[in-house]
C-alpha cells in the first residue's frame, strides 16, 4: 500500500476542506495527521473529507469527516460539495450516493456548476440533538449567555443535522457580537454532552437570513453548511420564514437551503478547488503536487 494518498485543498464557500483521496485503502486519516495539516498554514483546515470505498451497497463511498481539532463529525455540507466537484471532475458523473455516520446523502452537481446536497431528516429531540436534559420544546430551550439580567444571546433553538446545532436569534448586526468569545464557553457547555455547533442568525426576510457560526471543533469559520441547514430549519419551525431561505456567511458567499415537504433539507452552493497534492494519512507529512503549483 502507498504510504502517501492523494488529497485535494478546497473550499465551500470558504469553509476550508481537504478531500483525501483513501480510496482501495483499508487505513484511516488520524486525529495526529489532521492536527499537523492544520498547524501548516498552506494547508490549514476547517474539515477533512476522506472518501473511502462504500461500506453500503448502493452508495458509491463512505465518507469520514474530521474537524481540525482531529475529533469526528457527524456531517459537513460544504465539505460534501467539495466532494461532489472532485469526483465529477475526476468521473464525469453528475449525481452521487455517499454514505457517512449521519446516513445515506444523496447529491448533484448542476449545469451551472452549483451543487445541491440532500441532507437527510432534522431531528429534534432533545435525546438526538443530543441534549443533557429533557427539554419538551426544542424550538427554544433555556440557555444563555452574558449578564443575568441581560444576557447577550438566550432562549437558542437546537436541531440535529446528524450533528449538534444551537441557533440564537438575534436582530442586531450579526458581527456586533462577540463569537470568538462567547462561541467556546456554549460549544463546551454541560447542556451539549457532544458539544454543539453555535450560530448568530438574523433574519432579513421570510426567505433570507445571515448567519454566523462557531464551529464544533473548528471555531469561527467562513461558512457553515450544516448550520445554515440548522437554522433554516429552526426558522421555519418558529414562523420566523419560510422553507426555501438564502443564507449570506461570513465569508460572502451564499448558501440556498429548502426543507423539503418530505422532511429532507437540501443544500445549494459553490465548491472550489485550489490545489492538489499526497499526504501520509498517519502523520500529515504532505507534498504539493508540481502540476498544481500555483
Ligand atoms: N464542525 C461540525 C462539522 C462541520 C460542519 C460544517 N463545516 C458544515 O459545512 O456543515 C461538527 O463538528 O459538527
Amino acid at each position: 500500500m502507498a504510504s502517501t494518498a492523494p488529497f485535494a485543498k478546497m473550499n465551500g464557500i470558504g469553509n476550508e476542506i481537504i478531500v483525501a483521496d483513501m480510496r482501495g485503502r483499508a487505513d484511516r486519516v488520524t486525529p495526529a495527521a489532521a492536527l499537523a495539516l492544520n498547524a501548516d498554514a498552506a494547508t490549514k483546515f476547517d474539515q477533512i473529507m476522506a472518501i473511502h470505498d462504500a461500506k453500503t451497497p448502493g452508495t458509491a463511498f463512505f465518507i469520514d469527516i474530521l474537524n481540525s481539532d482531529g475529533t469526528g463529525a457527524q456531517a459537513c455540507g460544504n465539505g460534501m460539495r467539495c466532494v461532489v466537484q472532485a469526483l465529477a471532475a475526476e468521473t464525469g458523473q453528475k449525481t452521487f450516493a455517499f454514505e457517512t455516520v449521519a446516513g445515506i446523502l444523496n447529491a448533484e452537481e448542476h449545469a451551472d456548476g452549483l451543487i445541491s446536497v440532500d441532507m437527510g431528516k432534522p431531528r429534534f429531540g432533545w435525546q438526538d440533538i443530543p441534549l443533557a436534559e429533557e427539554f419538551r420544546d426544542t424550538r427554544m430551550i433555556e440557555l444563555q449567555i452574558g449578564p443575568i439580567d441581560a444576557p447577550v444571546l438566550h432562549s437558542p433553538s437546537v436541531v440535529s443535522m446528524g450533528n449538534p446545532h444551537a441557533i440564537f436569534w438575534v436582530d442586531r448586526d450579526v458581527w456586533s457580537y462577540e463569537l470568538d468569545r462567547f462561541g467556546p464557553l456554549l460549544e463546551n457547555h454541560p447542556i451539549f454532552p457532544e458539544r454543539a455547533n453555535i450560530t448568530i442568525a438574523r433574519v432579513t426576510s421570510p426567505e433570507t437570513m445571515v448567519i454566523r457560526t462557531w464551529e464544533r471543533g473548528a471555531g469561527l469559520t467562513r461558512a457553515c453548511g450544516t448550520a445554515a441547514c440548522a437554522a433554516v430549519v429552526a426558522a421555519a419551525r418558529t414562523r420566523r420564514t419560510g422553507r426555501s431561505v438564502s443564507l449570506v456567511t461570513p465569508g460572502g458567499g451564499s448558501l440556498h437551503v429548502e426543507w423539503r415537504g418530505d422532511d429532507h433539507v437540501i443544500l445549494t452552493g459553490a465548491a472550489e478547488w485550489e490545489f492538489s497534492g499526497s499526504f501520509d494519512p498517519s502523520t500529515g507529512v504532505w507534498a504539493r503536487d508540481t502540476e498544481s503549483a500555483a
